[in-house]
């Protein structure tokens, strides 16, 4: 969702808004994970000059949470639908106290036909309470809520057979989950701003959520109709299933 310079691309958001709305019209309902609140916090702050990460990561959230609701607010609002905030950290999703409230509130949005959109709370987020990335946080969701399908968009059209960008490398359509394909992975990290992800942990979370019985499908977010393309069986990213 967003673009080499760092900046939020909102139609990126409309699409998958969009789609999430049609499904909905079918009975298909979606959680959504989103990530994107330190960049929008880096659009409105800018330079800061907090030297340790960590505390930058609090402050450019912290602005940035209410900008990413405030779009996506809007964006459901166009379509006709309405949208919540979720924002756990880890720990939250241990047995106890904490895990029952965050599954109860899901239920009950999801009963009022409300999307959650998720994202980590990065504010108070440090250290052990930390997801990896907001590929673990959409696995444990998928896990907790007991999804029939959990998809992981990214920016590239799923997994290849190498460099992404070499000429013989191509697509991988399909991984088992004691299949060992990492080293077909490289550091190709952009260092886009604060995301943390990449490739390998999409891999790992998607082999996580396929043993517990969740298929699970890494694609591009980026073109035009994904996720309906999922939904209606086209052959379409990776699938890591058992
Ligand atoms: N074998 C591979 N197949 C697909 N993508 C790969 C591969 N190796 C490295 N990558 C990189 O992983 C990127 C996707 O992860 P990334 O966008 O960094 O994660 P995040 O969405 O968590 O920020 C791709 O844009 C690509 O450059
Ligand atoms: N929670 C953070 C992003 C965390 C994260 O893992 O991002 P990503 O690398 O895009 O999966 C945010 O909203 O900016």
């Amino acid at each position: 969702m967003t673009n080499r310079d760092n900046r939020i691309v909102r139609p990126v958001l409309d699409r998958l808004v969009k789609q999430i709305a049609e499904l909905y019209e079918r009975d298909i309902i979606t959680v959504l994970v989103s990530s994107g609140s330190v960049i929008a916090g880096m659009e409105v702050l800018g330079h800061s000059d907090i030297k340790d990460k960590a505390s930058r990561r609090q402050v450019y959230s912290a602005i940035g949470q209410p900008r990413m609701m405030r779009l996506y607010y809007n964006i459901f609002h166009d379509y006709g639908m309405k949208c919540a905030q979720v924002l756990p950290t880890k720990n939250d999703f241990d047995p106890g106290e904490h895990r029952r409230n965050m599954k109860n509130c899901y239920e009950n949005l999801l009963s009022e036909g409300v999307i959650p959109i998720a994202n980590e709370d990065d504010t108070v987020s440090l250290s052990h309470a930390m997801f990896s990335d907001n590929d673990e946080l959409a696995c444990l969701i998928a896990e907790m809520i007991d999804a029939d399908k959990l998809i992981i968009l990214t920016d590239i059209d799923g997994l290849y057979d190498g460099h992404p960008d070499a000429d013989d490398s191509s697509l991988v359509e399909e991984v088992g989950i004691n299949e060992n394909v990492n080293h077909f992975i490289s550091d190709t990290k952009k260092g886009e701003a604060e995301g943390r992800g990449g490739m390998l942990s999409k891999l790992n979370y998607a082999k996580q959520s396929a043993r517990k019985n969740i298929p699970t499908i890494i694609a591009n977010g980026k073109s035009e109709n994904t996720i309906i393309d999922i939904i209606d069986g086209k052959a379409v990213g990776t699938k890591v299933e058992i």
